[in-house]
């Protein structure tokens, strides 16, 4: 049976991040990156931490910031996965000692393949949307006919999904996960009850025609 793993990022509050774990979300992020329009405070994250259950992952997310900042995080909030979003190498993403999701910005000409391949040690490769000037999060798609079929660690494919179009990257994409943050908020950081449940509404939707099919 097809489970399309799903993350909800960019939580800024306690009641957004209980709603999506009852939706039933695998993940829900939270950005660190001082560049980000959703950036959290740690006293935030704190509470956000003790109020998601059990199996349900944190990720806590950054893009090339101060190592000193990403370990007080990492004490302070006990993320159960490392995201990172800039040109960190694998000793950058390694030297923590925790498992770690690496972003690809696949912008145009970003070359899937050869970024994949740097990062051997990851758990997993997030295909991210990528806007001009812009950091992660934008709402910004990229050609789904873009991302490999198939890969050494799984996939996950982001960028400007919703609702009404996530039914249509599984189909196209077949990620082993998506993540999403804009196509799920009334504004940056500010998640939307209906639009959560629609999202997961239309992927558990996706599943059952990929295993009809
Ligand atoms: O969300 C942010 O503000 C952000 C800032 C800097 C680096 C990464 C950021 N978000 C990370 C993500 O996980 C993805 O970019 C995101 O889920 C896809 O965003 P969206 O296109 O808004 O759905």
């Amino acid at each position: 049976m097809t489970r399309t793993r799903v993350k909800f990022c960019g939580m800024t509050r306690v009641a957004d991040a209980v709603a999506a774990a009852e939706l039933g979300v695998d993940a829900i992020g939270m950005v660190f990156t001082p560049r980000s329009r959703r950036c959290v405070a740690i006293a935030q994250a704190k509470v956000m931490r003790e109020a998601v259950p059990p199996f349900v992952d944190v990720v806590a997310l950054f893009m090339d910031d101060d190592p000193v900042y990403v370990q007080s995080v990492i004490e302070a909030v006990r993320p159960d996965l490392l995201q990172f979003h800039g040109s960190e190498t694998v000793a950058d993403c390694t030297r923590y000692g925790r498992r770690y999701l690496k972003a690809v910005a696949m912008g145009e000409g970003a070359d899937a393949a050869s970024a994949l391949s740097a990062h051997p040690r990851a758990s997993g490769l997030l295909l991210d949307g990528h806007a001009p000037g812009a950091v992660g999060g934008s709402g910004q798609r990229f050609d789904w006919s873009r991302m490999p079929r198939r890969h050494a660690q799984p996939l996950i494919l982001a960028g400007g999904l919703s609702s009404e179009n996530v039914g249509d990257a599984i189909a196209a994409a077949r990620p082993w996960g998506v993540d999403v943050a804009s196509g799920i908020e009334s504004s940056p950081g500010v998640k939307d009850a209906a639009k959560m449940h629609a999202f997961m509404q239309a992927v558990r939707t996706a599943d059952r025609k990929r295993d009809e099919a």
